[in-house]
């Protein structure tokens, strides 16, 4: 297929590209550098621009022959979310919707969409599958949730063959490959801990200890990045036979605690950190895991590193050197 991955030249979208080169697919990347890398985009011509911008994306759409879009292009940080609502309405929907009509104008019907765990809101269940109400708690989950619903209508009135794929924590790297994650802030765990390893002068801490878990704080389903993208992959291939709107959370359905991963940092680095604890960070429920029953049996994926210590390990290989 001729894929235009938006939003390729960051983490994850990435190490999208690198999947889909080996599949043998041609890769376009469409990013405006918002927060990627030029040096990330290392499978595929790099068109600089935003998903917004109706011409470029139309010549794009036209001159590359595309006939698939994967849309990783966002902002998705909760926390700024929460301060600048309206900024996130118009790069995640806005933005998002301009992108789906240059599509419709362009007879494009493929499109796999980077949605999130943070749809669901606070959860009902220990762990979530995708008839988990969806209720979402800040913008970015709500702006994440409209394009979903934008999605539906879009399968059922135009034909549109969509996967939205909900991920719980991504995570890992493949610093063998030159990509990994590089956030400027950085606002995830696993990275805020290795950057701080690696001397980066950064202040982590352990945010809450009160949640109802067994050691009080918060657990997640953290997915090495290739897992993800393997998903994806797979997605494609089942929307391009099936058609329609198809929702799958993708997680290793296993949670571990804030405690247990700075642990699994320790053991990697091999050596102990001294993490304080602080107050809760707003908006953090205390139990994310995914049930992504669905994916494996749909889908047929297995994540093949579902070890939160091989997940760190990557990650540290790339922290240590990393590339951009
Ligand atoms: N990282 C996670 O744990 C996680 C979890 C759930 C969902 N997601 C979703 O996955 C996607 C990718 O996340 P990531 O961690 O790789 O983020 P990222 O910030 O590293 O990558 C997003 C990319 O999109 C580009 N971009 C943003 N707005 C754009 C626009 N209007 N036009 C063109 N390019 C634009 C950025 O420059 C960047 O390269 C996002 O949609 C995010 O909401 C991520
Ligand atoms: O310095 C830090 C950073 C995080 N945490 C905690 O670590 C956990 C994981 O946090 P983080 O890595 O920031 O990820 P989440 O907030 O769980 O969010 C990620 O995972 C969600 C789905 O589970 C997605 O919706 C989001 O887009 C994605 O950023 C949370 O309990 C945080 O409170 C700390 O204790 N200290």
């Amino acid at each position: 297929m001729r894929i235009l991955v938006a939003g390729g030249a960051g983490y994850i979208g990435a190490h999208m590209c690198k999947c889909l080169h080996e599949a043998g697919h041609t890769v376009v990347v469409l990013d405006n550098l918002a927060t990627g890398h030029r040096a990330a985009v290392k499978w595929g011509t790099l068109v600089e621009a935003s998903v917004a911008d109706t011409a470029v994306v139309l010549e794009t759409l036209r001159s590359h022959r595309i006939d698939t879009v994967m849309h990783f292009a966002a902002s998705s940080l909760v926390g700024e979310s929460m301060a600048a609502p309206y900024a996130y309405y118009e790069n995640n929907v806005s933005a998002t919707l301009r992108l789906l009509q240059a599509m419709r104008a362009s007879g494009v019907q493929r499109f796999v969409f980077s949605s999130t765990a943070a749809v669901y809101g606070q959860p009902r269940s220990d762990v979530i599958d995708e008839n988990h109400p969806r209720d979402p708690i800040n913008p970015y989950g709500r702006s994440k949730l409209a394009v979903e619903l934008m999605l539906e209508d879009a399968a059922r009135a135009y034909g549109l063959c969509v996967a939205a794929l909900r991920y719980f924590n991504a995570a890992g790297a493949e610093p063998a490959a030159g990509i990994g994650e590089s956030h400027q802030p950085e606002t995830h765990l696993i990275p805020r801990l290795l950057r701080c390893a690696a001397g980066e002068a950064l202040e982590v801490q352990i945010f809450g200890t009160d949640y109802p878990t067994p050691d009080g704080t918060c657990i997640r389903d953290y997915i090495h990045v290739t897992d993800l993208v393997d998903a994806h992959l797979r997605a494609l291939e089942y929307i391009t036979r099936q058609g329609g709107f198809h929702a799958f959370n993708l997680g290793n359905g296993e949670g571990y605690s804030v405690r247990q991963v700075v642990k699994a940092v320790e053991d990697v680095i091999g050596h102990t950190l001294d993490i304080p604890v602080g107050p809760r960070r707003a908006g953090d429920p205390a139990i994310l895991v995914a049930s992504s029953r669905k994916a494996r049996e749909v889908l047929g994926w297995m994540p093949q590193y579902p070890d939160i210590r091989r997940i760190v390990a990557d990650a540290w290989a790339w922290h240590r050197a990393p590339a951009y």
